[in-house]
């Protein structure tokens, strides 16, 4: 797969999806992280690049866009959050739920 065509598929996830997060199926992090925005009841899309075919090729796409180099990198609106510390520490001080409030689409319940 082309680069620019992995970049493409990369910068859709994020578009298409109010929360989106790319991920790894074995990665702690990613987990810890995942399970989190299932308790709040968010509405988010994992991708696992690990599982996916061309995942390494997206993981580099991913890398580029975001200027970091671990997953899980997480997206909320478009704007990227950071990895499972980041989206923790948003959590603890409510900047999370400001964020999903904000986004359309990204709660499956309206409240938090
Ligand atoms: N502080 C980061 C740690 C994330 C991390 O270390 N992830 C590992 C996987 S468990 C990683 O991305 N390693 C590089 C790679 O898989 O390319 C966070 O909280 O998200």
């Amino acid at each position: 797969m082309k680069h620019a065509e992995a970049k493409e598929i990369a910068k859709a996830f994020i578009a298409n999806n109010p929360v989106a997060v790319f991920s790894k199926s074995y990665c702690p992090f990613c987990t810890k992280a995942k399970r989190l925005l299932t308790e709040l009841n968010v509405n988010f899309k994992a991708m696992e690049l690990d599982v996916i075919e061309n995942g390494s090729e997206i993981h580099a796409a991913v890398k580029e866009i975001s200027e970091q180099n671990t997953v899980p990198c997480i997206y909320i609106g478009g704007k990227r959050v950071g990895g499972n510390d980041d989206l923790q520490h948003k959590h603890r001080t409510g900047e999370l739920q400001k964020a999903l409030r904000g986004t359309d689409g990204a709660l499956l319940h309206a409240e938090l």
